[in-house]
């Protein structure tokens, strides 16, 4: 049996802490041989985070959303602990989880699991959903080995699965049948937070509105806390209690759903709202506001937006802004304040099609 994770009240379930995370990019088998035979350069730097500093209360549901590229998935996977961060640290109830050692890092990693975008390639084929679902609990003994097959038809009802179809292989089911597997998986170990990694974006929007029901009510019943990553901010604004706005590797804006969507400060935030019904609701790569975002490799100097902002003025090409309470619990990194110095935009809630409670 793993040790629990020990919850500390004073600390915030998550704090990510000046997070940078840097990649080299990804070379060919061309390049690296040119790179070996020193007739390259070593490849250049992405910058996929930087300093990027969050904290997600025990219960929370927060949002994290930008443009195609901007470190969403790079920041799911730091904070769940798959990829180590370049600097900075990521504490999980006080404790950094890069220091945690033995049977607390294996709690830590049990506790937090990650639910990504396309369950066919996270499912063995090979296993049939009875073993997909009882493995971990039953490796890290959660559960006795004569216990599992009861484990999984609890997991599989709780996801509505039919606990009778255990003994059939994920290509027998559908898309979103496979996501709630994925579901079931990752919550046989007991995690009381999940990393949802664009999790729906696969999937048809009617069958996108069911696997957010379903989460919703996971949440309640299991009292998760999610980091639901997307690039949809409807999706986002149906299921989060906070909305975190991110852009080319940094947090631009931070508030509490409502906030964003009635009184959004970042001019990002407001060009990314008034795009909504032109998002193609099942597109992965897109741009959604005008200008490209420029590459990770080289970022622009100041504010990272300054080169797409309509309302940019000298300082911010030269200064970085750092992201400062506008009002309590609404964060902004904004040269500008309160972001264009104009009045926030109200926005009209975008229809939740096919979502329905
Ligand atoms: N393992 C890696 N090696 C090199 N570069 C990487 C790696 N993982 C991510 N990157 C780069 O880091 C940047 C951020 O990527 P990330 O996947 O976190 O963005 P994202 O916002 O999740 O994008 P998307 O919505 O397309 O998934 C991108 O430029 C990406 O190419």
């Amino acid at each position: 049996m793993t040790a629990p994770m020990t919850p500390s009240p004073s600390a915030p379930m998550v704090k990510v802490d000046r997070v940078t995370k840097q990649f080299r990019r990804k070379t060919d088998m061309a390049e690296r041989l040119a790179i070996r035979a020193r007739l390259a350069k070593d490849p250049p730097v992405v910058h996929a985070l930087d300093e990027v500093t969050l904290e997600i209360a025990r219960g929370e549901v927060v949002g994290l959303v930008g443009e195609s590229g901007c470190g969403k998935s790079t920041l799911g996977r730091v904070v769940a602990g798959m990829l180590p961060a370049t600097e900075g640290a990521v504490l999980r109830d006080g404790k950094d989880i890069a220091r945690l050692k033995g049977a607390e890092a294996r709690a830590m990693r049990l506790a937090t699991q990650i639910i990504f975008q396309d369950p066919m390639s996270s499912l063995n084929p090979r296993k049939k959903v009875a073993e997909i679902i009882g493995e971990a609990p039953r490796l890290h003994g959660i559960v006795p080995r004569r216990d599992t097959a009861a484990l999984v038809g609890q997991l599989m009802g709780l996801v509505g699965l039919d606990p009778a179809m255990a003994n059939r292989y994920p290509h027998q089911f559908s898309g979103g049948q496979r996501q709630r597997i994925g579901i079931a998986r990752a919550l046989a170990v007991n995690p009381d937070f999940l990393v949802c990694d664009e999790s729906i974006a696969a999937l048809d929007v009617s069958i996108q509105a069911q696997v957010i029901n379903l989460l919703v009510r996971l949440r309640q019943e299991l009292s998760l806390t999610l980091l639901f990553i997307s690039h949809d901010l409807s999706v986002v604004r149906y299921i989060s209690d906070r909305v975190v706005i991110m852009y080319l590797g940094r947090i631009v804006e931070s508030a509490p759903t409502a906030q964003i969507f009635d009184a959004a400060r970042h001019p990002y935030t407001q060009a990314l709202l008034e795009e909504i019904p032109r998002i193609d609701r099942r597109g992965h790569r897109f741009s959604t506001v005008k200008g490209e975002i420029p590459s990770p490799v080289n970022p622009p100097s100041g504010c990272h937006f300054h080169p797409r902002c309509p309302f940019a003025i000298d300082i911010c090409r030269t200064t970085r802004p750092t992201l400062r309470p506008a009002q309590p619990g609404h964060m902004v990194a904004c040269h500008l304040g309160d972001g264009t110095g104009q009045p926030a935009i109200n926005n009209k809630k975008p229809t939740q099609q096919g979502v329905s409670t």
